[in-house]
C-alpha cells in the first residue's frame, strides 16, 4: 500500500485529490499539508474534503508530514513546491508536482533535486492533454513551417500564473518539432502597430474568467484552411486521478525527473 500525503490539501486540486484518493485502491492518505496560519491546519482531512472523518489532521510542517509518507503530492505555488522538494530530497521521499508557474531558475533547481529523488513533474495530469503533447509534434512536423501556430488558453479567475503551464508545454512541443526554441519564437501579447506576423512566431494568448476549469486550443492557420485542436477539462477529476496514478507509479522508481508521458507509458 502506497502512503501518500498532499501539499495544498485545502486548495481546489488538493482537496479533490484527497477525496478521490480515499476511493482508490492501493494507496492511502496519511498526511495533509498547508502553510502555517491556513484555516485548514488542524482540521481532519475527511471533513475538509466532504467525506467522513479520517483521523488524518492537516499539518503545517513539511518534515513532519514526510516522516509518515512514501510520496508527497504537491499542488501549491512554485516557491512552496520547491521548498517541499528540498525537504523531500533530504528525507528521501518521492514527489508528484502539479504546480505550474516555475521560473527558469526554479526549474533548474527541480532538475538538480531530482538527481536525489524520483519526481513526476507535469503541468497537466490528464490523459487527454498528454496525448495531445505527443500528437501535436506530428501535426507540426507534417504541416511544416507554412502554418501559423497560435495557442489560446482559458482558466478560472483565481488562477495565478499565465500563460498556463499546459499552454507553455504545448508551445514548447511545437517549437521543438520545428527545430526552434520557445524563448526565440514565443509571442505573449500584441498591441498597437506591431507589423506583420513573423512566420515562425508561436502566439500564446491567455483568457481568465469565472469558473472555467481549463481549456486549451492550438490553431494551425494555413492559407485557405486551418486545423484547431481543443482540449476541455469538464472538471478537476482527471487531473486528480492523473496525480494519484503518478503517485502510485513513482514510489520505488530510481531518482530522476519524470513526466506524465513516462507514467502513462507513452514517452519516446
Ligand atoms: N498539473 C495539473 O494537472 C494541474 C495543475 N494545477 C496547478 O496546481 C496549482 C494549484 O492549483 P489550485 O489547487 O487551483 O490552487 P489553490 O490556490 O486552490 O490551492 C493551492 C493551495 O496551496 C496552498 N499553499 C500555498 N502556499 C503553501 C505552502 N507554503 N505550504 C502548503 N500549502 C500552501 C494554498 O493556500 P492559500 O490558499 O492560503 O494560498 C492553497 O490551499 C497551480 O499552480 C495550478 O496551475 C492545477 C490543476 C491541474
Ligand atoms: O490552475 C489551473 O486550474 C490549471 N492549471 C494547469 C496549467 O497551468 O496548465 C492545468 C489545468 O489547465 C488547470
Amino acid at each position: 500500500m502506497v502512503r501518500a500525503a498532499v501539499a495544498g490539501i485545502g486548495g481546489r486540486m488538493g482537496s479533490r485529490i484527497a477525496q478521490i484518493l480515499g476511493q482508490t485502491e492501493g494507496i492511502t492518505l496519511v498526511g495533509g499539508l498547508e502553510r502555517p496560519g491556513h484555516a485548514a491546519v488542524g482540521c481532519d482531512v475527511g471533513a475538509l474534503s466532504g467525506t467522513r472523518p479520517s483521523g488524518v489532521v492537516v499539518e503545517d510542517t513539511v518534515e513532519r508530514v514526510l516522516e509518515r509518507c512514501d510520496v508527497l503530492i504537491d499542488f501549491t505555488v512554485p516557491e512552496a513546491s520547491l521548498n517541499h522538494m528540498k525537504a523531500a530530497a533530504a528525507a528521501g521521499r518521492a514527489m508528484v508536482i502539479g504546480t505550474t508557474g516555475f521560473s527558469p531558475d526554479q526549474q533548474e533547481s527541480i532538475r538538480t533535486l531530482a538527481q536525489k529523488i524520483a519526481c513526476v513533474l507535469a503541468p497537466n495530469m490528464s490523459v487527454g492533454v498528454n496525448v495531445l503533447f505527443k500528437v501535436l509534434r506530428d501535426i507540426a512536423r507534417l504541416l511544416g513551417p507554412d502554418y501559423d501556430v497560435e495557442i489560446v488558453e482559458a482558466h478560472h479567475r483565481f488562477k495565478k500564473d499565465a500563460p498556463s503551464g499546459t499552454a507553455l508545454k504545448l508551445a514548447d512541443a511545437v517549437a521543438q518539432a520545428r527545430g526552434c526554441t520557445l524563448e526565440d519564437v514565443g509571442v505573449y501579447a500584441r498591441h498597437g502597430l506591431i507589423g506583420e506576423r513573423p512566420r515562425e512566431a508561436i502566439g500564446i494568448q491567455t483568457l481568465r474568467g469565472g469558473d472555467v476549469v481549463g481549456e486549451h486550443t492550438v490553431f494551425f492557420y494555413g492559407m485557405g484552411e486551418r486545423i484547431e485542436v481543443t482540449h476541455r477539462a469538464h472538471s478537476r477529476d482527471n487531473f486528480a486521478r492523473g496525480a494519484i496514478t503518478a503517485a502510485k507509479w513513482v514510489v520505488g522508481k530510481p531518482a530522476g525527473l519524470y513526466s506524465m508521458l513516462d507514467v502513462l507509458g507513452i514517452a519516446d
